[in-house]
């Protein structure tokens, strides 16, 4: 007599609100993601959320102040769980943290989003954050870190998106980009 197997347990899953964002905005510093994010937003009519404002609001303290007490995985621990919880339940753009994908359960939370990989040259990139405030930048040569890192990330970039904007143009034209690739993917 053939057994019938068990039915496989149903997977975990977090609760949602249903809501799926109408985009996510991943990229290395300086690449845009912030500006670009609230532009595209205002274009389509939703809301936007920048994951690192969101969590400065949660936690009550800044980005610099939570690397000098908790350190980059500290960060990143509290960095997860901002992203997730917001791709769970916002429902319009979505812009990361430059390192938020490094992270393991970012990664799996991206895979049945819209990517939008906001892809900016060394030079571009850096002069455009030189001399802020990100403590991963904070060493004795910021533009050899810089270039370093982004080097570093690019191929998770690529693997996360499901699409690849050059984000050294400006961000008018790069949020239209942006949207001329969504409408593409709903053909
Ligand atoms: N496409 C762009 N062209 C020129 N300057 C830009 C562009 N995108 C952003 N900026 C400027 O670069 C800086 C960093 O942008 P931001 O949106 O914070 O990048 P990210 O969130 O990817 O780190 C800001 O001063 C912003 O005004
Ligand atoms: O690349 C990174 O690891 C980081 C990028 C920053 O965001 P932006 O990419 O928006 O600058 C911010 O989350 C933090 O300083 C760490
Ligand atoms: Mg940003």
């Amino acid at each position: 007599m053939t057994q019938t197997p068990d039915p496989a347990p149903p997977t975990p899953t977090r609760p949602t609100s249903g809501r799926r964002p109408a985009a996510v905005l991943v990229g290395f510093m300086g690449a845009g993601k912030s500006t670009v994010g609230r532009i595209l937003a205002d274009r389509l009519g939703v809301d936007f959320v920048d994951t690192d404002v969101e969590l400065v609001r949660r936690t009550g303290r800044s980005i610099p102040e939570i690397f000098e007490s908790d350190g980059v995985e500290g960060f990143r621990v509290i960095e997860e769980n901002v992203v997730t919880d917001v791709l769970d339940n916002h429902g319009g753009v979505v812009s990361l943290g430059g390192g938020a994908v490094t992270t393991a359960g970012v990664r799996e939370a991206l895979t049945d989003q819209r990517v939008a990989y906001l892809n900016v040259s060394p030079e571009r990139g850096y002069a455009r954050v030189s001399g802020t405030d990100r403590p991963l930048l904070a060493t004795e040569d910021p533009a050899a870190r810089y270039a370093e890192l982004l080097a570093e990330r690019t191929g998770t970039y690529a693997s996360v998106c499901s699409f690849e904007v050059d984000a050294d143009a400006d961000p008018e034209t790069v949020a239209d980009a942006i949207v001329a690739q969504l409408a593409r993917e709903l053909m």
